[in-house]
């Protein structure tokens, strides 16, 4: 294998796989002239090797040892999703010391600290920015850009499908059902859409992003869960007669304690995701279609805010892309460490 190479082995090549071959197929030229390296997705893990897929050069397969047991895969990128069997591939990954990269918002939210603990302990990299809010790379701006800061308070619509669904009812007049099938069909829902219009997918990126922000785990059972079922066009049309618009919103803060003694501090977090019914004064109501917005309020910045594509095959691969950049750098200068000192 050339020095500037790395190989990656995808689990799953779905919406989100083929995103990220297409990614590295666009940008192939610019990631070698800034970074000198060569990215190469090598083999892919599906369950049906007869679908049509644009990955040219990719060699699919149905046993996941092919990918877990290469010693030339050094990153394995999982956008399988679910959280059986991908628990254990990803825990086989890290035990063989393979980088890890993955999507799957279920999985971190279940047992995101675990898995990390793991990556650090073998001195690897579990990275996850596709996981919350899609394309907006929000994590690696909370890890980075707010390192010397501390988050208090968490807003924001974390759902591209349930958006899509809700843009739709209130700006078109479809019905839940249509809009729901147009998400499904665009690559936004979730393989289980049920996953979506509860409110779980909200909830588990809520889960993470309490993990980044706060430092502290909410477990998943904790957080207030509503979903968008029930809503129908017509309670949608009577509300925006009033003008106001329906978001599934997710917000969490620290609860702090408010003894002054030995316990003074953070006692824990509270967190909910339902359904708002925002006015035009709100930040989120102006947050359509797929896309996501998040607020946070920080103690030294203040208030901030982002918006952006939350879901789809193209904007979640490249926030997976920006992980298998970030770890091929590492890679290679270790590479490059090692035969220095040979
Ligand atoms: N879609 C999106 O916008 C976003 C998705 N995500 C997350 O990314 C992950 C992937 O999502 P997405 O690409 O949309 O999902 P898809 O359903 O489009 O793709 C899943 C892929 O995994 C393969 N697969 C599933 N189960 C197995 C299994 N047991 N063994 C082997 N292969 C398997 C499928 O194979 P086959 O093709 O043969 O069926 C398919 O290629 C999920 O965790 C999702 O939550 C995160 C952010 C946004
Ligand atoms: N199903 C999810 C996909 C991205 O995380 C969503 O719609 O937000």
């Amino acid at each position: 294998m050339k020095e500037n190479t790395v190989k990656i082995g995808l689990l799953g090549c779905g919406n989100v796989g083929q995103g990220v071959i297409k990614g590295i197929l666009l940008h192939s030229n610019k990631i070698l002239r800034k970074l000198g390296i060569t990215l190469v997705v090598s083999k892919a893990l599906v369950q049906d090797i007869s679908k049509e897929r644009a990955i040219e050069g990719v060699v699919l397969t149905q046993k996941p040892q092919d990918i877990l047991d290469d010693p030339e895969i050094e990153v394995v990128v999982e956008v399988m999703g679910g959280e059986h069997p991908t628990y254990s591939f990803i825990k086989k990954a890290l035990a063989k010391g393979k980088h890890v990269v993955t999507a799957n918002k279920l999985l971190l939210a279940l047992y995101g600290a675990e898995l990390q603990e793991i990556a650090q302990h073998k001195g690897i990299c579990l990275l996850y920015e596709g996981s919350v809010l899609g394309g907006i790379p929000i994590l690696r701006t909370i890890q980075y850009g707010l390192a010397g800061d501390q988050v208090k308070k968490i807003c924001g619509i974390l759902n591209g499908t349930t958006n899509y669904i809700l843009t739709q009812m209130a700006e078109s007049g479809k019905g839940y059902e249509e809009a729901l099938r147009e998400a499904q069909e665009a690559g936004y829902a979730e393989s289980d859409p049920t996953m979506d219009v509860t409110g779980l997918d909200a909830a588990c990126k809520l889960v993470i992003l309490c993990r980044e922000c706060f430092e502290l785990e909410i477990p998943l059972e904790e957080v207030e869960i509503d979903g968008i079922q029930g809503l129908t066009t017509e309670e949608v049309a009577e509300q925006k007669k009033q003008g106001r618009v329906p978001k599934l919103v997710a917000e969490a803060s620290i609860i702090e304690c408010s003894s002054s003694g030995p316990e003074k501090g953070r006692e824990g977090i509270v967190a909910k995701v339902g359904v708002q019914w925002l006015s035009g004064e709100a930040i989120l109501s102006h947050v359509s279609g797929v896309d996501n917005g998040l607020s946070l309020e920080t103690q030294l910045v203040g208030d901030l805010f982002w918006k952006g594509p939350g879901a789809g095959g193209l904007a979640t691969g490249g926030a997976v892309l920006s992980d298998i950049v970030e770890i091929a750098k590492k890679v290679v200068a270790e590479r490059s460490i090692g035969n220095a000192a040979r």
